[in-house]
């Protein structure tokens, strides 16, 4: 066993034959830095590092900067905001895409389909790209309210929507599209948005590109702002508090159809009283229009002069030259205006136009459709419990 003092001899004698050792006789030493020229200096993720240390919100721009998060443009097919379509990239092929919550299949027009059914359109071909894999045997089938619809196969590959990309992401190649499809040559397919749970690929049901992104951005969350004929943006990932005003409300949301449903607490037309009434509905991006209860339409209507129900049109009418009362929908607290303006739908027949809210007869529960959400900026918030926040702009 050493005694104390044959160690320190034995230190002393080890450190003085080290030449030029940088520790000196009683054990100070110093270290020389060597650069770590292997480390590519990246700013954004070093500032970002100081607001993930204290864990403290990052600004919007540097969330989006250094993490998975992204923003994409939506911009209306038509004069008439009829659906807002955005940029995807599989693969490297970029196609406009209707994103829309209110359904949970992402398709594409594809090389797949009859070339009469492929003019005008973008399509995906699956052979030319690297990353492509078909999962054998799977299919799918949607049909949307409108009766129109689409069908075909199934593989996975990388997707890519402004600053977010995923890997894996089940891409539905069209085999079969409905004519309002094929005649619809700005839409070459749809992003959905809604639950996972309504996805309608067979045998097994797969993830939304949402679902497959969520557990890579910032928060599990994304945001629509869309805007009055003009292009406004998706964001995933964070919400951009330069793009609303005031306070944000946030209702509870029903998952069970797989729909974001919620219970709006009412209504009220122009400057008239607010009527609290439960009304069960969606909030869905893939609608143009707003459907709701016979009564918020005939109270609508009542106000507006010339207005009737025109059943060779399908839906209420109105002089184009009337001036439109705002429609204000209630959701808890908050009353969301949807300005008169954004009720002129389009143009139906003469000189009558036809009307943005129309009745949800039929359909079974309210849709909250583009001629709402563009009034409103839009938190769709996918965490254990999800709920919907709605914030004026
Ligand atoms: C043209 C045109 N412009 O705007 C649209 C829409 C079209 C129709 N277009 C010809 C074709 C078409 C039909 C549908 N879409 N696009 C979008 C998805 N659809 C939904 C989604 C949903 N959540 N709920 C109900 N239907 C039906």
């Amino acid at each position: 066993m050493y005694g104390l003092a044959q160690i320190a001899l034995a230190l002393a004698t080890l450190l003085s034959t080290t030449a030029a050792s940088p520790i000196d006789s009683i054990g100070n030493f110093s270290v020389v830095q060597k650069l770590n020229t292997q480390f590519v200096r990246n700013g954004p993720a070093a500032y970002a590092r100081g607001f993930k240390k204290y864990n403290k919100p990052m600004p919007h721009d540097l969330a989006v900067a250094t993490s998975n998060d992204g923003s994409v443009n939506a911009s209306p097919e038509d004069a008439y905001d009829s659906e807002y379509l955005c940029p995807v990239s599989i693969d490297g092929q970029t196609l406009d895409l209707d994103f829309d919550t209110g359904s949970a299949d992402l398709w594409v027009f594809s090389t797949s389909l009859p070339s009469s059914e492929q003019n005008g359109h973008t399509v995906f071909n699956p052979s030319k790209s690297k990353n492509w894999k078909a999962l054998s045997g799977y299919k799918w089938n949607i049909t949307y309210g409108d009766g129109s619809g689409a069908s075909g196969t199934v593989g996975t590959d990388v997707v890519t929507v402004g600053g977010t990309s995923v890997s894996g992401q089940a891409v539905e190649i069209a085999t079969q599209v409905s004519s309002s499809f094929v005649s619809d040559t700005a839409n070459n397919g749809l992003l959905g948005l809604a639950f996972s749970s309504i996805n309608t690929v067979t045998p097994n049901a797969q993830n939304t590109f949402f679902d497959t992104a969520k557990s890579s951005l910032s928060s599990p969350i994304f945001t629509a702002d869309l805007k009055y004929h003009a292009p406004g943006t998706y964001d995933f990932g964070t919400i951009d508090s330069s793009k609303y005003t005031g306070t944000i409300t946030y209702i509870d949301v029903d998952t069970d159809n797989g729909f974001w449903e919620f219970t709006g607490s009412g209504y009220a037309v122009g400057s008239g009283s607010f009527i609290s009434s439960s009304i069960d509905a969606i909030a869905d991006t893939g609608t143009t229009l707003i459907y709701v209860p016979d009564a918020v339409v005939t109270a609508y209507y009542k106000q507006v002069s010339g207005a009737s129900y025109d059943s060779s049109q399908g839906g209420y009418t109105f002089p184009c030259s009337a001036t439109l009362p705002n429609l204000i929908l209630g959701i808890g607290s908050y009353h969301a205006v949807v300005p008169g303006q954004y009720i002129n739908y389009t143009p139906a027949s003469g000189s009558k136009c036809f009307g943005g809210v129309q009745s949800d007869s039929g359909i079974g529960f309210s849709i909250y459709g583009d001629v709402f959400l563009k009034s409103q900026f839009v938190i769709f918030d996918g965490s254990s419990t999800p709920r919907l926040g709605f914030a004026a702009k």
